[in-house]
Parts: structure tokens; C-alpha cells; sequence
């Protein structure tokens, strides 16, 4: 077998079936569910639902020859299905452009009756797919095309009664026409719905074992296996592997079948049913759409912090001292577990990168709450911050950094990394967004003055290192967003708005008139002007 590809260029030569059960349709879906590039070439057009086929029209062949060479004159064809052939002519020009082109992988349905008994080959062309067969390199018939295939011509098929008589019968082709088979089992009587693939080349059979499914949705079931075969061998490079695949797939896509509600007759798998379980059908937002959504959704949340008494107060210089220096106390203990939840991330993080990326912001975080224990609440209070043995009470988490810290910890404890980072998002980008507009005097030219009481606090936020931290944290999180299901997204969506609410009332609750555990007095305790 030739060079494995990643995503198959597979063609599909077969009829249509306008119900989308069976033909071009199926091997459309097929190959698209598979994981291939699916291109059809039609045969013939069928008048035909679930219940059976009501007529037939067969265009000229030369129309279809035109349709192949359009094909092979212009694109790499990894793989080719053939399916219902309808009569000799069609036959022959399938087999002349085969001789030509000589795709890489050729898998035949030797289509001849459909699954409602009606017939797609006509009889007298029934000698002619032996033609076929030396040119592919698997045939997959059921058991009523293995009987005629098996037949020598003198008397009537005889379709085997028993899966054994079925191998056997597979041998022979195998052996007389050099070609793989896949004898299949469907349409035996009994519980099992086997499948083996016979190869009298390498005198190996591999069976493919499987409890008959208790289904009505049956229709196309041929169709559909071999062109996932066909986009799987070329995928794989493996034919037990690729069929093993196959069968995997549409045993799933067969237990979906009947809850399409597809036709009163034999209905058709669901082609996508595991597709649409595992990936969902809605379509994901790109990295930029998620930014912009999730920075627009907490506007709110953002004009209310903008006009908070302290935001303004620290922009004009007016904020007294307490509360800033009790806001800083706050500040220093939130950075103490905020650190914790960092290096979480790190530990959770999928990539190299990542894991740098957290890790470093855990140590920021960390080197932050020291500088603030030494530059603004005073080295006893940093002293006992970090031993113990400081003469002076640290201050108590307030109710509002309790919330936020809690919020982030149970966060982190629940170990969705995706989560974790959307939580830890708005402590970032609030600040630097804030820190951005201060610097720019958005809030008024106080916020410029060297002068300003806490210049030196407005300056570490509106660092330029500082918001390239941020852009990384969103990178990092609007890509995880982008790639999650959409559950996961939705979750990461409420931990950023939670915390992004937190960062409110993390700014209000220094100028709260009710503090949200202690008395304002106490909720500086232990820092030194
Ligand atoms: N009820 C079932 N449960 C499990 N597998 C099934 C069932 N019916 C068919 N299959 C599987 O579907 C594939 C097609 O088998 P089948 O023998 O029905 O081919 P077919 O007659 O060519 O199909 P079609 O219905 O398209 O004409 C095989 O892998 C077979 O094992
Ligand atoms: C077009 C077409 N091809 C194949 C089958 C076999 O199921 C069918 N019913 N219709």
C-alpha cells in the first residue's frame, strides 16, 4: 500500500440515491465522517427511497468518462470506491480509466441488488465486474453478490448458508481473481453480524467479529463501510486496521440510525452520530471572537469598577491613606494564594510553553507580595507575613478577598486546566487594562503627576512588562476557549465573569460603608503607614 496521507482525496464512482441513505450520498458522508476529502463521480440516478428503488436512469457513458478525467486531469486521487455500475458499458469505461490511472487504492462494492431487493446492475452485466476485479485491491461484497462472484457461470448462485461456507466461498474469489475480500456478513441469519477479510495471496484470514444491532436502519450499510474503508486505507496504510476502523464507525453510525426518523422502510445510519456526540455540530469562535466577546460581556462589570469611589480617588491622589494601605494588605494576601493557584496552572498546563508561562506569573506573584510587604506596609508586617514572629498582627483576609481566593482555589482543586485559566484571566487584564487608561490619564491628569501620593503603585500596573504578561494570559486562554467543547467553554466563560466580578468588589470593599466581615478598623490591622 502506498504512502499514508492525512486527509484522503477519496472518489466515489457510484449511483445516486436521492434519499441520502445509500450511493454517492452515504460514501459522501462516509468518507467526510472518516476524516477523508470526499469527491463523487455518478453513475447512474436512482428514483429510490427507504422502502425501495422506483426507477432508474443511467446517463451516457461518455458523460462519464468526461466526469472522471475532469478528476484525474486536475487532482491527486488517494483513494477510489466504486459502487452501483448500473450496466456493462458503465463498466468498462470505470475499468478503462482505472487501467489509465491506476489510483493508489481501489476498494469495489460489487453493488447488484439493493438492500429493498431491487436490482442496480443489470443481469447481463453481472460477468462483466469480473473485469473489475483484478484492478482493485479489495472487494467487499454481501452475501448474494460473494455467491455470484464465487459462481462459475453454469447454474444458478448458490448464496451461502453459513458464515463458514461464506469464507470459503471468499477463498476461491480471492485466490481466482487476486484480490483482497471482504466477505460480509450482514445478511446471515442469527445474532452476529460478522465481516473477514480474505486474502488467498498471503493465505490469511482476519476475522472481524460483532453482535448483530437490533436495528431497521440498514440502508446503504454497504455503501457506507467501503468508502470508510477506502478513506481509512489510505489514512492507515493498513487494511485490518482501516477495516477494523471502518467497522468501529459505522457500528456506532448503525445504533444512531433509527432516531433519524429517515423513511418507513429500511432507513439510513447516522453517518455523524459520533461526530456530533464527541466534537458537537456548532461551529467554534476563533481566538479573536472569544476575546471580544468575553471583554464585552463584562463591561458592566468593568464601567462599575471604573466608577468606583476608590478607583477615582486613586486616579486624583484623594484616596485617603487607611484605606489604600488596607486595600494593599488585602492586595498582598491575595497575591500570597493567587501565587498558589499559579503554579496549579503550571502544574496542569499542556505544553512547555504554558507551563513557563504560569510558572513565571506564580513568581511574579510572589516577588509582588513581598515588594508591597517592603515598600508600602512596612518590614514588620513583611517580616511576619513570611515567619510569623512580627511584632505587629498581619492583617485578616477580608470577606472580599476570601471570595475571590476561594473562588480560585476550588477552581484549581477541580483540575480543568481550561477552567482554571479563564478564572485566572480578569486578575490580569482588569489590572492592566486599568493601569493602561490611568497612565494615559483617562481618569484625569492627577493620575501623570510624579507627585501623586501612590505613583509608584499607578506605575507597576501600567508596566510594559506587565501587559505583555496579560496578552500571553489571554493567548493562552482564548486559544484553550477556541479548541474546548462547548460546555467547557461555557464553564470557562462563568469562572472568568465570577472572577471579574470578584475584582469589583475586591476594589469596592476598601471604601465599603458595611465591610464584609470585620470592622474597618480592624480590616487594617497591622499595617504601617
Ligand atoms: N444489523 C447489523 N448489525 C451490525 N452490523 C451490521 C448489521 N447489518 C449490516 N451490518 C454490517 O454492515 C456492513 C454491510 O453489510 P451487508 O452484508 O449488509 O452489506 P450490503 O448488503 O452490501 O449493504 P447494503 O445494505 O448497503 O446493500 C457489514 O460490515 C455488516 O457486518
Ligand atoms: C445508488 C445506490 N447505490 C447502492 C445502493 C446499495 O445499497 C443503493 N441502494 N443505491
Amino acid at each position: 500500500m502506498s504512502a499514508r496521507v492525512v486527509t484522503a482525496r477519496v472518489l466515489s464512482i457510484a449511483g445516486s440515491d436521492p434519499s441520502g441513505g445509500a450511493g454517492i450520498q452515504a460514501d459522501l458522508k462516509s468518507i467526510s465522517a472518516v476524516g477523508g476529502y470526499g469527491m463523487a463521480a455518478i453513475t447512474a440516478l436512482t428514483a429510490q427511497n427507504t422502502r425501495g428503488v422506483r426507477e432508474v436512469h443511467v446517463p451516457p457513458a461518455s458523460f462519464l468518462a468526461a466526469q472522471l478525467d475532469a478528476i484525474s486531469d486536475d487532482i491527486t486521487i488517494d483513494a477510489v470506491k466504486l459502487g452501483m455500475l448500473a450496466n456493462a458499458e458503465v463498466i468498462r469505461t470505470v475499468a478503462e480509466w482505472l487501467a489509465r490511472t491506476r489510483p493508489p487504492i481501489v476498494v469495489l462494492d460489487p453493488v447488484m441488488v439493493a438492500t429493498s431487493g431491487d436490482r442496480l446492475l443489470d443481469a447481463d452485466a453481472e460477468e462483466a465486474i469480473r473485469e473489475l476485479l483484478p484492478l482493485a485491491d479489495l472487494v467487499t461484497p454481501n452475501l448474494g453478490e460473494l455467491a455470484v462472484l464465487a459462481g462459475t457461470g453454469d447454474g444458478p448462485p448458490v448464496v451461502a448458508a453459513t458464515w463458514a461456507e461464506a469464507i470459503a466461498q471468499a477463498e476461491s474469489v480471492s485466490a481466482r481473481y487476486g484480490v483482497r475480500v471482504l466477505a460480509k456478513g450482514g445478511h446471515l441469519p442469527g445474532d452476529a453480524a460478522p465481516d473477514a477479510l480474505v486474502d488467498a495471496g498471503t493465505a490469511t484470514i482476519v476475522d472481524f467479529g460483532g453482535e448483530r444491532i437490533a436495528t431497521t436502519a440498514t440502508h446503504g450499510t454497504g455503501c457506507s463501510l467501503s468508502s470508510a474503508i477506502a478513506t481509512l486505507a489510505a489514512e492507515h496504510g493498513d487494511w485490518p486496521a482501516a477495516i477494523a476502523e471502518a467497522r468501529r464507525w459505522l457500528r456506532e453510525s448503525l445504533r444512531h440510525g433509527e432516531a433519524l426518523g429517515v423513511g418507513g422502510g429500511h432507513g439510513p445510519i447516522n453517518h455523524f452520530a459520533g461526530l456530533w456526540e464527541r466534537g458537537g455540530t456548532r461551529t467554534a469562535p476563533t481566538q479573536t471572537e472569544v476575546e471580544a466577546e468575553w471583554w464585552a460581556g463584562i463591561a458592566g462589570v468593568r464601567r462599575e469598577i471604573d466608577e468606583l469611589p476608590f478607583i477615582r480617588g486613586l486616579a486624583d491622589g484623594s484616596l485617603a491613606r487607611e484605606p489604600f494601605l488596607g486595600y494593599l494588605a488585602q492586595d498582598a494576601l491575595y497575591l500570597h494564594d493567587y501565587a498558589r493557584v499559579l503554579a496549579e496552572a503550571a502544574r496542569l498546563a499542556p505544553d512547555a510553553p504554558a507551563q513557563a508561562f504560569w510558572a513565571n506569573s506564580a513568581h511574579g506573584s510572589i516577588v509582588g507580595e513581598l515588594e508591597l510587604h517592603e515598600s508600602w506596609l512596612g518590614p514588620a508586617a513583611g517580616r511576619s507575613a513570611r515567619d510569623g514572629q512580627g511584632e505587629r498582627e498581619v492583617a485578616e483576609p477580608d470577606g472580599a478577598t476570601t471570595a475571590y481566593l476561594d473562588h480560585l482555589l476550588a477552581t484549581a482543586a477541580r483540575g480543568d486546566y481550561a477552567v482554571l485559566v479563564a478564572a485566572l484571566l480578569p486578575c490580569f487584564w482588569i489590572y492592566t487594562d486599568l493601569g493602561e487608561r490611568l497612565a494615559a490619564g483617562e481618569f484625569g491628569a492627577k493620575a501623570l503627576d510624579p507627585g501623586h501620593p501612590y505613583a509608584s503603585w499607578l506605575a507597576t500596573y501600567a508596566d510594559p512588562a506587565f501587559a505583555i504578561a496579560t496578552r500571553e494570559a489571554i493567548a493562552i486562554t482564548t486559544a484553550a476557549a477556541s479548541r474546548a467543547t462547548p460546555a467547557v467553554r461555557e464553564r470557562m466563560h462563568r469562572a472568568f465573569v465570577a472572577s471579574s466580578r470578584h475584582e469589583l468588589a475586591f476594589f469596592a470593599a476598601p471604601l465599603a460603608t458595611v465591610p464584609a466581615r470585620e470592622p474597618a478598623g480592624e480590616r487594617t490591622a497591622g499595617v504601617t503607614a
